[in-house]
This record gives structure tokens, C-alpha cells and sequence, in this order.
């Protein structure tokens, strides 16, 4: 590092004290904390991510947001060359760097670490950061925080993008690194034109059907996504999109409202009532990149029926299924490209989600929580769908294969009808477009429910009896020390503590269609219980016994 660099970080990194008394982590969604120990942390970031747009010769995007949580909390993470999340290499990296006490530590570790992985300082190389905030209030200046970070490396430029949702921001780092157009315009009509492909394909005697109402109400956590729904809405005029609780409203983000909030309380966000009874209803978290169905049963005091991310796997499965099946069935031996489906959920799947999707003959995979861990098991597969329950989740098609449905596609001439098979080469093509290749995001999902809800002339309520829920209770438990536990085969095992995982089975044995395992949350300081049974007393029960015994092994007694 020469002498300019070198004093231009320790100028810029003089004006960001880290917080004292405060140890922050790279966790699975980047660091989040109070907004008020932040600033540092950001800048800190800020230099990350020029030191990595080094290193790999590409672009790399900042986002700052806490997506679901508190509206006086905010976070950061990193987006990487493939709009995918920070490569977990270098997590450390980043773990070391926002906890480096002083300037002169902050200098030495950014040696130490820019010879190890050999990145180039010449002052000569470009760099350059996209940088993107939610609608939190802080946001603007830790933006400043993150724009000084990456300008203190000679050679790189920060670009503001604006107030995006997470995955806009994932999805144009993705672009330009590819090369296509990237604005948010780009995003928004490359979403449009693509869902308005799928609508032209809708087959003729299903679009007629009247049962299938074309009106979704949205709730937008009163957060970034419901301004951008309302900007895409005008974008397509087949789809009635009535948003509510966008942050214009005035309502309070995160604060009963929200895909976390519906998922976790299963009960009606805010701003939504008896009246809404039997109408298709979604809600997304603060960043936009989780997203949830329910519906208000009559008379339901509140309560509702939720169709979460296992469900909507399950939709986006059987769709993509049918199209393959087509391909199959009408290309002959045009169709020498057999494409392996996959689908990948976590241990926190519904267990009927599972046996349901077992049932069609699909391939389920398990990972541990954490979308990095999905997305990647997903990108084995000519088409892999990965979901969280919680509604975190998108649809991956391979290089390859995207290649052959253009290739395929280019030969259809214009305007002639088109067989099954070319028709569904033509919708996967479309799926692909449509759907976020980044990382989930609800804008896209959203899209992409409605239009297969639409191709299959199906409400939600016939949606929704795919299969029934299996009841479930998810707890946390405090203990000294949480990663005391460890676990293995996709976190269902627990290794250690010895004889705590016996114990479980023990009592799990006890309880009909009994599922119960325990794992260390990567985001709160607790161990999380997650039990499933036959009936809704006896998951609360198990989840109950097993909490206990957790508490037993490792307890803030234990030591
Ligand atoms: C049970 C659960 O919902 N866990 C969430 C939560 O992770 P934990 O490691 O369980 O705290 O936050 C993650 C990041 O948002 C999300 O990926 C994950 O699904
Ligand atoms: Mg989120």
C-alpha cells in the first residue's frame, strides 16, 4: 500500500469510531444492530467492498437494511459478483474489520489481508460499488458512512442507486456484472414484460374460468416494497394489485405488519380485517425479500390461514413440472436435454410440505437455515426451487439450460401457434426472466404465484388443500452459551451436547408423527426448538419437553 492510500484511509477511518463495548458479527444476513452503532461498521464495509470489487475485477453492491427488524435497527451486507451473497470465505474478514479497535488496527489488518489473497493495489485498478438503502430513516446517512468507506480505496467509486429492496439491488449487481442493462427501470420491465409473456400463454379454456379472481391485496410492512409494487403495478394492467400498508401510509415499519410478523404470530398485519375474509392476501417483510399468502377465514378473531414458503415451493414445483413434462412429452427427440428438477427446503419445512412434494417424485434436499446454504444446493440443478417456511426463496435455472430453452425458442417462427412442448419452452424461458436469479424477492414471487394461480385456474383456497399444514410450535431457549450446541445432517442431529440428542428422540417417540430438533440461532443469541405433531397441543407439548431439556443441558446455569 503506498503512502497516498495509506493516509487516506487512516484521514477517513479517524472520522468513524467503532462503538465501544460492542462485538459485532457477519452473521447469516450481514451485521445488524441499532443504527446508532453503526456508522463505523459501515464505512467499514464501504472498504470491504471496494477490496473485493478489486479482487474479483467486478461490480459489488452494498445494501443497507435491517429487513424485518425494528425501525431503529439497521444492517449492512454485500452483494457479490453473481448478485448472490459475500462469498463466506471472507466473512472472517469482515467479522475482523468492524471490530478492529483503532485506525492503526484497522490499517494492519487491511495489509495483512490484501496480501493474503494477493488483491492489487496499484491505485491504477477500478473498483466499483453500487450502494442501495431501504426506507429506514437512517439509512441516508450510514449511505454517506458507506460511500466514504469505499472511496477511501484509491481507484474505486461508490454509485448510488437509491431506496431499493434487497433483491433489486442483488438483481442489478448481477446485470451489470453480465453486462445487460441494469437501471431500475430495466428490473421493473424485464419483471413486466416477462409476467405479460406468461399471461399470453395462459391456456384459452383456463383463462375463461370466472372462479379465479384476478385482485391480490398486499401488505407492504410499510416498508421499500410496497412503493415499488405500486411502480410495477402500472406496469400491468391484466393484475389487480390493491397495496396496503406501503410506507407512504405513515404507519410504523415492521410494527404488526409484515411477512415476519404474519408468519411467526399467524395473525392478521394491520390495516386488515374481517372484511377482507376469503380475498387472496400477501404480505412482504421491510426489504421486500421474503414473502408470504394467507387468508382471513370468517369470523376468524384475527386469526389466519397461512400459505407460506413452503406452499408457494409447492406451487412454483408443480407448475414447472407440468412444463417440464411437456418438453418431454411433445419435443421427440428434438428434446435431447433432460432437465433435472431439485428442490431444497430446511429442516424447518413443514413435514407435509416435504411428503407432499416427495409424493409428485421430486428430488427434496435439505441444507442448514440460511439462504446462502439453499441458494447454493439449489444451483446443482438444471431448475432448483429453494424456500424457507419463513418465504425467503426463488427458482435457479442453469447456464446451460437457459441456453438450450433460447436455442429452442429462437426456432418457433413467429406467429405460428406453437405445440405444448414449444409453448412450455417458451414459459420457462419467461419463468427465468421473471423470477429473481440473485436471490428471493417478492416482487418477482408475487408475479409469479399470480400468473401460475391464474394457469391453473386455481383460487387460493384450492391452492391452500394442496396439502394441510402438519401443526407445529417453533420456542427459543436462552442458555450460557448457544453455540455450545452443535449439529449436523442439515441441523437435525444435535453431536454435542452428548446425550441431549437421545433425549429428544426419547421423547419425540413419544408423540404421533413427532418431529423435534434443536439448533443455535445465526442471528439472536438463543438455541431455537422446532417440534411437529399430529395435533396442535401435542407440537406444544413436545416443543415444551424439549425446551426444558435444552435448558437442562446448557442452561444459563450450565457452564
Ligand atoms: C427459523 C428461521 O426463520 N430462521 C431465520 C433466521 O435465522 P436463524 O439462524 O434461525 O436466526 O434469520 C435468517 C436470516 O434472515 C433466515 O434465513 C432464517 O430462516
Ligand atoms: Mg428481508
Amino acid at each position: 500500500m503506498n503512502d497516498e492510500q495509506q493516509s487516506l484511509l487512516l484521514n477517513s477511518s479517524s472520522r468513524f469510531s467503532p462503538p465501544q463495548g460492542v462485538k459485532l458479527s457477519y452473521g447469516t444476513a450481514g451485521f445488524r444492530a441499532d443504527a446508532s452503532l453503526l456508522p463505523s461498521t459501515v464505512y467499514r464495509v464501504g472498504i470491504l467492498a471496494a477490496l473485493r470489487s478489486l479482487k474479483t475485477g467486478s461490480i459489488i453492491g452494498l445494501m443497507i437494511t435491517a429487513s424485518h427488524n425494528k425501525v431503529s435497527d439497521n444492517g449492512v451486507k454485500i452483494a457479490d459478483p453473481n448478485g448472490g451473497m459475500l462469498s463466506q470465505h471472507w466473512e472472517p474478514f469482515a467479522d475482523a474489520l468492524a471490530n478492529a479497535p483503532s485506525p492503526q488496527h484497522l490499517l494492519v489488518l487491511i495489509n495483512e489481508f490484501v496480501a493474503k489473497e494477493g488483491i492489487l493495489m496499484d491505485g491504477v485498478s477500478h473498483a466499483e460499488v453500487l450502494l442501495g438503502r431501504d426506507t429506514r430513516p437512517s439509512g441516508d446517512a450510514l449511505l454517506e458512512a458507506a460511500r466514504q468507506g469505499v472511496t477511501s480505496i484509491v481507484g474505486a467509486v461508490a454509485t448510488d442507486m437509491g431506496v431499493l429492496t434487497t433483491p433489486q439491488l442483488h438483481w442489478m449487481v448481477r446485470a451489470r456484472n453480465k453486462g445487460v442493462q441494469a437501471s431500475e427501470q430495466d428490473y421493473f420491465e424485464q419483471l413486466s414484460s416477462s409476467f405479460r409473456c406468461l399471461e399470453d400463454l395462459i391456456p384459452a379454456e383456463k383463462s375463461k374460468l370466472d372462479g379465479v379472481n384476478n385482485k391480490v391485496v398486499v401488505d407492504g410492512s410499510n416498508g421499500v416494497g410496497g412503493v415499488k409494487l405500486k411502480v410495477l403495478r402500472s406496469l400491468l394492467n391484466a393484475l389487480v394489485v390493491e397495496v396496503r400498508n406501503s410506507s407512504e401510509d405513515g404507519g410504523v415499519l415492521n410494527d404488526g405488519v409484515g411477512a415476519d410478523y404474519v408468519q411467526k404470530e399467524k395473525v392478521v398485519p394491520h390495516g386488515f380485517d374481517s372484511k377482507d375474509a376469503g380475498i387472496r392476501c400477501a404480505s412482504l417483510d421491510g426489504d421486500a425479500d421474503r414473502l408470504v399468502y394467507f387468508i382471513v377465514p370468517p369470523e376468524s378473531s384475527g386469526r389466519i390461514d397461512l400459505v407460506d414458503g413452503d406452499k408457494i415451493l409447492s406451487l412454483f414445483a408443480i407448475f414447472i413440472r407440468e412444463q417440464l413434462s411437456f418438453l418431454n412429452e411433445n419435443e421427440g427427440i428434438k428434446n435431447s436435454h433432460q432437465a433435472r428438477l431439485g428442490v431444497v427446503q430446511t429442516a424447518y419445512a413443514n413435514g407435509a410440505s416435504t411428503n407432499y412434494l416427495k409424493q409428485l417424485g421430486l428430488e427434496v434436499n435439505f441444507t442448514p437455515t440460511g439462504v446462502k446454504y439453499l441458494h447454493e444446493k439449489a444451483a446443482e440443478f438444471d431448475i432448483g426451487i429453494y424456500f424457507e417456511a419463513n418465504g425467503h426463496g426463488t427458482v435457479l435455472f442453469s447456464e446451460s439450460f437457459v441456453g438450450w430453452l433460447e436455442a429452442r425458442t429462437k426456432e418457433i417462427s413467429s406467429g405460428s401457434k406453437g405445440s405444448e412442448g414449444e409453448k412450455a419452452a417458451l414459459r420457462l424461458l419467461a419463468v427465468s426472466k421473471l423470477i429473481n436469479q440473485a436471490v428471493g424477492d417478492a416482487l418477482s414471487g408475487l408475479l409469479l404465484v399470480e400468473v401460475i394461480l391464474q394457469h391453473m385456474g386455481w383460487s387460493i383456497h384450492r391452492w391452500n388443500e394442496l396439502y394441510h399444514d402438519l401443526p407445529s410450535r417453533q420456542l427459543k431457549v436462552k442458555v450460557a452459551d448457544r453455540n455450545a450446541v452443535i449439529t449436523a445432517n442439515a441441523e437435525t442431529v444435535v453431536v454435542s451436547p452428548p446425550g441431549l440428542q437421545e433425549a429428544i428422540n426419547a421423547e419425540t417417540g413419544k408423540y404421533h408423527q413427532g418431529r423435534c430438533f434443536v439448533r443455535p440461532s445465526g442471528t439472536e443469541d438463543v438455541v431455537r426448538v422446532y417440534a411437529e405433531a399430529s395435533t396442535q397441543e401435542a407440537a406444544d407439548t413436545l416443543s415444551n419437553s424439549v425446551a426444558k431439556l435444552v435448558d437442562q443441558f446448557l442452561g444459563l446455569g450450565s457452564s
